[in-house]
């Protein structure tokens, strides 16, 4: 049995915190998959990477409207596919050489999955064979989180190819259609980027329309031009699959009763869970809630003493932003155990990046409401700015909510071009407690880019009454 300082379980932003201040301890680096873990693997880094040429791909779409005659004539996926992976899984297999290289001697890397059998006992099934039971002073939960596959009748059934976003980058070839069960971000995202290249999308989302985390004008905007662009089958239930014709067939119930949707490829896009349960947290005495996610406090700390947890495996907000805050927090926490820093999850932002893309931080009007907050609201459309106005972009705008009080802003939503970059003035807004007009008066705001949304869209927010 080795004994270590401290035992870091996943490689995603785990991976981030030995560093120089830690270069004293011994330290246990323990993971079960790829290195670098999910968002540089198969998440944020590559399906970015395929959303920029869909973008290039589906310009010709946006360009007829002002007087560009264009046309896509082939999508090299398979080159498109091995570029991308060809640099990710170079900085995959760079990324575990330096970990077990010479330059961290004090890291020890354990191929493997680990679990615990009893408090600070991790027992790892090594992928070279063998068990190896190990313990320390400290851990840190970096675990994660994994698809979930719903129970649908049929899914499991040998013939029956499922995808998820694990699988579906790395295909041989372009479907000629692909059917995507789910209305959240990834769903959103691969229906852009198939869509763009030329794949006939059906999606199909239980609710009422898609991406209904977002405020609900974005969420209604969003859903209305997905629905333009391919099929979008709402309200609907897949009540189940076989393979059959090129590729699955799923009997799907709607408001309008059954249809049948037959598609090359099938994707499951229908959230993620917490790898809590594969690390066997109760055995080590860490408290885990309702949804499965392991349980810390401003900390990052888990119920078991000694033990931190971060990102995925332990937070709602399944964002690689918030894991990397989250692994900045718990490094600095294991060398100050007496000044510790609480993590800051006052405004968290996101975006969708599809095609229109999204962005938003802080509260949605729906929120807003029925927490009993009162706002001042104030939506600004691209139309109606220089840069928005010259792109004719007729359907996009920003919506921004203040206190009617202090002109304090309490959340942000964009939806359109953009809207990942231009939203961060607001962010920072709202991070160090600005109001809205000193905001929109205090600076210059360069003209005539589409950053002036954000200054209009201040600028027409009541004066606060005071206070
Ligand atoms: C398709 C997709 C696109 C995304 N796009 C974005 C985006 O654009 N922006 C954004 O902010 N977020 C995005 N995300 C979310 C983001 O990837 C995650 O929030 C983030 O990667 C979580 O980091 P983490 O360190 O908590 O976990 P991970 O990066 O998942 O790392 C956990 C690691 O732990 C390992 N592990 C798990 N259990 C064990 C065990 N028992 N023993 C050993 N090792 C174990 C896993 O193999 C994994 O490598 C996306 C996610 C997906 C799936
Ligand atoms: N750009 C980004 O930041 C980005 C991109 C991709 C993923 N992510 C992260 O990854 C997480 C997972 O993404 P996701 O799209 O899988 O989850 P999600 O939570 O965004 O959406 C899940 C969707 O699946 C539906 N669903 C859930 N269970 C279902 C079932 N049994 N049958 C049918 N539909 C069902 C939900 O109604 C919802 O529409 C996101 O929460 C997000 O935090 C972020």
């Amino acid at each position: 049995m080795a004994h270590f300082d401290l035992v870091i379980i996943g490689t995603g932003s785990g991976n981030s915190i030995p560093g120089p201040e830690l270069s004293h301890l011994r330290i246990a680096i323990v993971e079960d998959n790829l290195f670098g873990g999910t968002c540089l693997n198969v998440g944020c880094i590559p399906t970015k990477m395929f959303v920029h040429p869909a973008e290039l791909a589906d310009a010709a779409r946006h360009g007829r409207a002002l007087g560009i005659d264009a046309q896509l004539n082939a999508v090299d996926w398979k080159g498109i596919r091995d570029r991308i992976f060809a640099r990710i899984d170079a900085i995959e297999a760079a990324g575990r050489a330096y970990r077990e290289g010479p330059d961290c001697a004090n890291v020890s890397v354990f191929a493997g999955h680990g679990r615990f059998t009893a408090p600070k006992h991790l027992s790892v099934s090594l992928h070279d064979g063998g068990t190896e039971v190990i313990t320390a002073e400290k851990f840190v939960l970096a675990a994660g989180s994994r698809a979930v596959v719903p129970d649908i009748e049929g899914l499991l059934d040998p013939g029956v190819t499922v995808h998820t976003s694990d699988t579906i980058m790395r295909i041989d070839a372009l479907p000629a259609s692909i059917a995507i069960v789910g209305g959240g971000f990834i769903a959103a995202e691969f229906a852009h980027v198939f869509s763009s290249f030329g794949v006939a999308v059906t999606q199909i989302a239980r609710g009422p329309a898609l991406l209904r985390n977002q405020d609900r004008d974005v969420s209604e905007q969003f859903t209305q031009e997905a629905a333009a662009r391919y099929e979008v089958l709402l309200e609907a239930s897949v009540e189940q699959v076989t393979a059959g014709g090129s590729g699955v067939v799923l009997e799907v119930k709607g408001p309008h009763g059954h249809r049948t949707v037959t598609a090359e490829l099938l994707l499951i896009a229908t959230g993620r869970q917490s790898n809590a349960d594969s690390l066997g947290a109760e055995a080590a005495g860490i408290a885990v809630d309702d949804a499965g996610r392991v349980v810390v406090d401003e900390y990052q700390r888990t119920s078991a003493e000694g033990i931190f947890a971060l990102g995925d495996v332990s937070s709602a907000h399944q964002l690689k932003h918030v894991a990397n805050h989250e692994a900045r927090v718990v490094q600095h926490n294991l060398t100050h155990p007496r000044s510790m820093m609480a993590a800051d999850h006052r405004f968290i932002p996101a975006a969708v990046f599809a095609d229109p893309q999204i962005a938003s931080v802080g509260l949605t009007e729906e929120q807003a409401g029925s927490q009993g907050i009162p706002y001042a609201v104030n939506t600004q459309r691209y139309a109606d700015i220089a840069a928005g106005w010259a792109r004719e972009d007729t359907d996009h705008f920003l919506k921004v909510l203040a206190d009617p009080v202090t002109g304090q802003l309490l959340g942000a939503h964009i939806i359109g071009p953009e809207a990942a970059t231009i939203i961060q003035p607001l962010i920072h807004a709202m991070s160090f407690g600005q109001s809205a007009h000193s905001v929109a008066r205090g600076q210059y705001w360069i003209h005539p880019a589409l950053s002036e949304l954000v200054e209009n869209a201040l600028l027409g927010l009541p004066e606060p009454t005071g206070g």
